[in-house]
């Protein structure tokens, strides 16, 4: 006899012969099964019930759990680029930080620098422009120096904090350089100087900065200068000696020559000679050969020559070439560049 249906639609064993003791152990032997099917079904709805719920959990509470996460990152982020915007300043403000100007660092041709402390305690110059200055086109610069180097954060650059523009004063407020102006360090007296190996860093950080011709030479009174003596040792093929008996170690020599040579490409008289700073950095990092530099300065030896004229150049290797890529340096070929020459060729 085939055992009946029970409401899982499972088969049951046939009933026993009826006998009073053995049916309530039929009985236990056919729930159990049954009970352990329900508490399985029971388990997994359970299951499918907790799950559904944590799908369906609202997400207010990971976003709860994100925001307070994040919230002070993303504040000290909103205040950090609130900070790097130049500010401006009232002259007031300025006359109380720099103490009623009571301290000079040192002046240059646009005005007298000041030292100063904003209220933070963070260190400030304060360059105060000179009144005959704002001009229209010092009010030019004025403005292309807050929207450039106000905007502009790199290691080799001076940060603009602020600045400071009313009818009677005009001012820029830097960060504080605690070891003053590169130039102190280059130019002075002081021979422990900059070590050697640094300055070609600082050369090619510098020219990194630069997006632009450098645009002036310079007063004739500066061009007394180093420059002209080493376009002098150049000429009579004495540059590697020079730079010995500048100090610099016959192992540095060549890297030292380099420098020269791109130096002399950047002081040339007219500004569309000099290479645009994107060379100037390829040139010093090296792997380029540069090219035999015309001689610069053509004013300082003959009064009333056109410094626009082209300069020329005895150098056989030298031929200028206006709006050739090969002007100031010469690109060497490698092998990579050798194939795909020959590539471009047979595909022609
Ligand atoms: N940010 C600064 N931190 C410390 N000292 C500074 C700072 N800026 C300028 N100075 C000091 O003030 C002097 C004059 O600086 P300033 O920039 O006016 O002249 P400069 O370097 O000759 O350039 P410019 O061509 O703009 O006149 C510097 O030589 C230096 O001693």
């Amino acid at each position: 006899m085939s055992g009946e249906k029970n409401l899982f639609n499972f088969t049951l064993p046939p009933p026993p012969p009826a006998s009073n003791s053995d049916s309530s152990a039929y009985s236990i032997v056919a729930i159990v099964p049954t009970l352990i099917i329900f508490c399985v079904i029971i388990y997994a709805f359970t299951k499918m019930l907790t799950r559904a719920s944590v799908a369906t959990v609202p997400p207010t509470i990971n976003v709860v759990q994100v925001w307070t996460m994040d919230a002070p990152t993303m504040e000290r982020f909103l205040q950090d680029l609130a900070k790097e915007r130049p500010v401006r300043f009232t002259a007031q403000q300025l006359c109380s930080f720099t103490n009623n100007y009571s301290k000079v660092l040192g002046s240059g041709g646009f005005g007298i620098v000041y030292k100063g402390q904003l209220p933070n305690g963070v260190k400030i110059a304060v360059k105060v422009l000179k009144r005959s200055l704002i001009d229209k086109r010092a009010e030019g610069q004025f403005m292309a120096e807050v929207s450039t180097i106000g905007r502009t954060y790199h290691i080799n650059l001076v940060r603009l904090y602020g600045f400071s523009y009313d009818p009677f004063m005009s001012a820029l407020i830097y960060e504080y350089m605690e070891n003053g102006s590169l130039d102190k360090y280059l130019f002075g007296d002081d021979t422990q100087g900059i070590d050697w190996n640094k300055l070609p860093e600082i050369a090619i950080g510098t020219a990194r900065v630069g997006r632009r011709r450098n645009a002036k030479v310079g007063s004739t009174d500066s061009l007394d200068w180093f420059p002209k003596h080493v376009w002098d040792k150049y000429e009579k093929g004495e540059l590697a000696k020079m730079t010995l008996t500048c100090g610099i170690e016959e192992k540095d020599s060549e890297r030292a020559q380099r420098m020269a040579l791109v130096a002399l490409w950047c002081v040339q008289d007219s500004p569309e000679a000099r290479p645009p700073m994107s060379v100037v950095v390829k040139m010093l990092e090296g792997g380029v050969e540069i090219m035999a530099p015309p001689k610069p300065f053509h004013y300082l030896f003959s009064v009333g020559v056109n410094v626009l004229n082209a300069p020329t150049c005895n150098s056989s290797d030298y031929s200028i070439g206006y709006g050739t890529n090969s002007y100031w340096y010469k690109e060497q070929t490698t092998t990579i560049m050798a194939k795909y020459e020959i590539q471009i060729a047979s595909s022609s």
